[in-house]
């Protein structure tokens, strides 16, 4: 057994653990990352980056459809093959060996191996060999090791061999039928992704789709599912689950129903990895998620950090990175006695996990949301103004597409003045959601808002039109 010694050591080096490496190493401190599996994480190679490489081909001849002119040189249906060469380019065919050049680069040494805490202040790296090696951290330990599908406790489904996001991320024969457990994110975005692709896909969720974001997000996203061809059951749940001899799967539903498909996806939300972590050598406990105050600091330690995922905090990889910089800059400062900024907004917190989180769920059509909903500011206490626009009575969606449909939200705090919540939903919204964050983390008063002047014919006319609902 060997023993190194670093300022910091990482567990996990997916999109979290990289940016927390990275910023503690450019904060002066010598930094070794450790990884069981693929550098760059469940992002890179079976969630983000290969569903959104995939939803993208159904999305572009969507939108070409929607535009006489280009509408006519659309002759056929995704194509399936290049659909999935391209997703396999895209994961780099799940080979890492950009990512560690980069980590190289970046100096951040890389112990390839499964990690556990062994002590304080202690990493133990078992390889793929067996062979051990204990890292000690003279400063810190991060732990950002993510997430792994959650399968709930249903008769039958462990035996029916279902997928998780990364069966149906990573798939090379696409079935002819898919039924969904969840309609969640991961739910709804490969619902629709594998409704382009042809595929019967039943969705079968316990209440509405897209929870967490405003209703009429998830009613747009089931109406577009449902003209898709896609059957979108709500208001149900699975009993039993069975994988029959012909191969496909039997789901007995609480209304009384069957379903049939030839594949079954469970998507009905994550599960911490810290499970097989030694975090009971340090009197946490194993597979519970791990909280954190602010600076990313696990509660009751000096030098136990959670970044990303793992702390429950937001499941987004933009967030989870956010954090890693407040965490990675915060461990250099407190490792070489600089001085820490712990105040709200501040450079060594992660404040905006609290109110201003934005998420572009990749659906069709697209959900763009940041801050607060009209549920969640009323659940506050806030005092809010609601101020609802049709996206579609915009100049701009006229020409965007010949019958663009769409909804825009703004959650106004009456007292403060400030935005604090906006919601859009219709094709291609994506790109009008960073204004928002901006409007939200800025506080900027309503007031100054009528003098950043959205460009004719864009989307961006909404902000006008809320202003104009706001009154002046
Ligand atoms: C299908 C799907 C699609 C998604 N799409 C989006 C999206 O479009 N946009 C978005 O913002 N978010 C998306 N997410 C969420 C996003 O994937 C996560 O928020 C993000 O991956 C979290 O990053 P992380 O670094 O915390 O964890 P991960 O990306 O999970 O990385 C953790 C790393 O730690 C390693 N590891 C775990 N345990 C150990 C151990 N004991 N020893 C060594 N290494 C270990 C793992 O192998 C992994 O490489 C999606 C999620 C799913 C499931
Ligand atoms: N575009 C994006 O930003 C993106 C895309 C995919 C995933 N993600 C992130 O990944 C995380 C995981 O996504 P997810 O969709 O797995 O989780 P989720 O929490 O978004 O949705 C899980 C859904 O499953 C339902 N559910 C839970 N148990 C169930 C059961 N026993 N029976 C029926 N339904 C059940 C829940 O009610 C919920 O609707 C999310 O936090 C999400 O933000 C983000």
């Amino acid at each position: 057994m060997s023993t190194r010694e670093y300022d910091l050591v990482v567990i996990g080096a997916g999109p979290v653990g990289e940016n927390v490496a990275d910023r503690a190493v450019q904060g002066g401190l010598s930094v070794a990352i450790v990884e069981s599996e693929l550098v760059g994480g469940e992002c890179s190679y079976w969630a983000c980056m290969p569903s959104k490489a995939l939803l993208r081909a159904g999305s572009a001849l969507r939108a070409a459809r929607d535009v006489g002119g280009a509408a006519q040189a659309v002759t056929g249906q995704v194509d399936v093959a290049a659909t999935l060469k391209r997703r396999d380019a895209i994961v780099h065919e799940w080979n890492d060996a950009s990512q560690v050049e980069w980590l190289q680069s970046a100096g951040i040494d890389l112990v390839r191996g499964h990690g556990r805490l062994s002590g304080e202040r202690q990493v133990t790296v078992t390889d793929a060999d067996g062979r051990a090696t204990v890292l000690v951290a003279r400063h810190a330990v991060a732990v950002s090791t993510g997430t792994a599908a959650l399968l709930p406790d249903i008769p039958g489904l462990r035996d029916a061999r279902p997928w998780t996001s990364r069966e149906a991320t990573g798939v090379r024969d696409v079935p002819a039928s898919l039924a969904i457990l969840g309609g969640g994110v991961v739910g709804s975005e490969m619902a629709t992704l594998f409704a382009s692709f042809g595929t019967a896909v039943t969705v079968i969720a316990r209440s509405g789709l897209l929870g967490g974001v405003e209703a009429f997000a998830g009613e747009a996203v089931k109406q577009a599912l449902t003209d898709a061809g896609a059957d979108v059951r709500t208001g149900v749940e699975v009993e039993s689950v069975e994988r029959i001899a012909s191969g496909d799967v039997v789901l007995s539903l609480s209304d009384g129903s069957e379903v049939r498909a030839a594949e079954l996806l469970v998507a009905t939300g994550r599960v911490p990895r810290s499970q097989d972590l030694g975090v009971d050598a340090v009197g946490l406990e194993p597979g519970a998620w791990l909280d954190v105050d602010d600076t990313l600091r696990v509660r009751g330690f000096d030098w136990l950090y959670a970044v990303g995922d793992v702390n429950h905090r937001v499941l987004l990889t933009h967030q989870g990175k956010y954090q890693a910089r407040a965490a990675g800059d915060v461990i250099a400062a407190r490792a070489l006695g600089r001085a820490v900024d712990e105040a709200p907004w501040g450079a060594h917190v992660a404040t905006a996990d609290h109110s201003a989180v934005p998420q572009v769920v990749f659906t069709d059509p697209e959900v763009a949301a940041v801050g607060h909903t009209e549920a969640s500011a009323r659940a506050a206490g806030i005092g809010i103004r609601v101020l609802d626009y049709d996206l579609s009575w915009v100049a701009g969606a006229s020409t965007h597409a010949d019958h663009y449909r769409g909804q825009a939200r703004a959650i106004v705090d009456e007292e403060r003045r400030v935005l604090i919540g906006a919601t859009f939903v219709g094709p291609d919204v994506a790109e009008l959601l960073h204004a928002a964050t901006i409007a939200i983390v800025g506080e900027v008063p309503i007031d100054r808002l009528w003098h950043a002047v959205p460009s004719y014919p864009t989307l961006s006319e909404v902000w006008l039109r809320w202003l104009e609902a706001w009154g002046r």
